[in-house]
């Protein structure tokens, strides 16, 4: 089956509408589940133009998370199985998400090539989970190097946002979800001007550590425990 096309519809009413409706009934979610957000850093976001912000991602209690910051001229990268999950998948499409093929690098390659052009003349920032997947267990994985192409082809600045470790509160796999609070920081904006493909590695590497190092701050944990760089 074709691979979905690029929709960038952020700018578009449906997408303003759906994305508002979106974000105020998620936003409700935290009081269900016990959750508190402590934000930190919501002055970096406030740049000129278009930026790629970046983010661990430990479970869908992100999306809560992501409600709490969320710039109104925003949209994600999320992964095209989202698409087919019936009328979520339809709220998310409507709401402007750009669904990539994470089994196809060429396809989501082309995908991201087009976003770099359209976030530039649409104005609009995109939020991409360089983890790739969801990871819980209070550390980073290796980030995949597709958001900062992106940046780097847009020349537009790169913004991490990190969520502290849901470990000590949240475990499927041990039955643990009770209440807790979750801190987020917006980190200063890294600049990417004047960069080329060659030091893609370089910023990837960069946005790991600050945010490794970050995440380790947040949730409280000494960053020489598991330091592996
Ligand atoms: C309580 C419940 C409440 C519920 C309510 C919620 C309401 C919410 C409402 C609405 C919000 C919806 C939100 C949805 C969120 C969904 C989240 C997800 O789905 S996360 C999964 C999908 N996202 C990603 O996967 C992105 C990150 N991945 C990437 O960027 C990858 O890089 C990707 C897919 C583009 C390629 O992946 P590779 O596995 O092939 O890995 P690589 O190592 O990065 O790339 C391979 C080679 O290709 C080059 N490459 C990659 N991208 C390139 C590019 N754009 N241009 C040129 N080269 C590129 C790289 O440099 C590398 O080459 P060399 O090793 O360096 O030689
Ligand atoms: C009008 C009523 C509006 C109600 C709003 C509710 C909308 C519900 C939208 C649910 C969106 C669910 C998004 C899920 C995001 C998520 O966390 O996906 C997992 C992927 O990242 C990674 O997948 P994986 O590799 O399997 O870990």
């Amino acid at each position: 089956m074709a691979d979905p096309v690029t929709f960038l519809p952020c700018c578009s009413l449906t997408a303003l509408f759906f994305c508002r409706i979106i974000k105020t009934v998620v936003k409700t979610f935290k009081y269900f589940f016990g959750l508190r957000f402590e934000v930190k850093g919501l002055e970096n976001f406030k740049v000129e133009g278009p930026a790629i912000i970046v983010s661990n991602h430990q479970s869908i209690l992100d999306m809560m998370g992501l409600m709490e910051v969320l710039p109104d001229d925003c949209v994600q990268v999320g992964k095209k199985e989202l698409m087919y999950t019936g009328s979520v998948g339809l709220i998310i499409y409507l709401g402007g998400v750009i669904f990539i093929n994470r089994k196809s690098t060429t396809s989501a390659k082309m995908v991201m090539a087009e976003v770099a052009k359209t976030m530039t003349t649409e104005n609009v920032k995109v939020w991409v989970y360089p983890e790739g997947t969801r990871n819980c267990t209070g550390d980073l994985l290796p980030f995949k190097k597709g958001a900062f192409h992106l940046a780097v082809q847009a020349q537009v600045p790169v913004i991490p946002v990190v969520y502290s470790s849901f470990t000590t509160f949240y475990n499927p796999k041990k039955n643990l979800f009770t209440s807790g609070k979750i801190k987020v920081e917006v980190l200063p904006p890294i600049e990417t001007k004047g960069l080329t493909s060659d030091d893609v590695s370089d910023l990837t590497d960069r946005c790991f550590r600050t945010m490794r190092e970050t995440l380790f701050r947040l949730s409280g944990r000494p960053s020489e425990a598991k330091d592996s760089s």
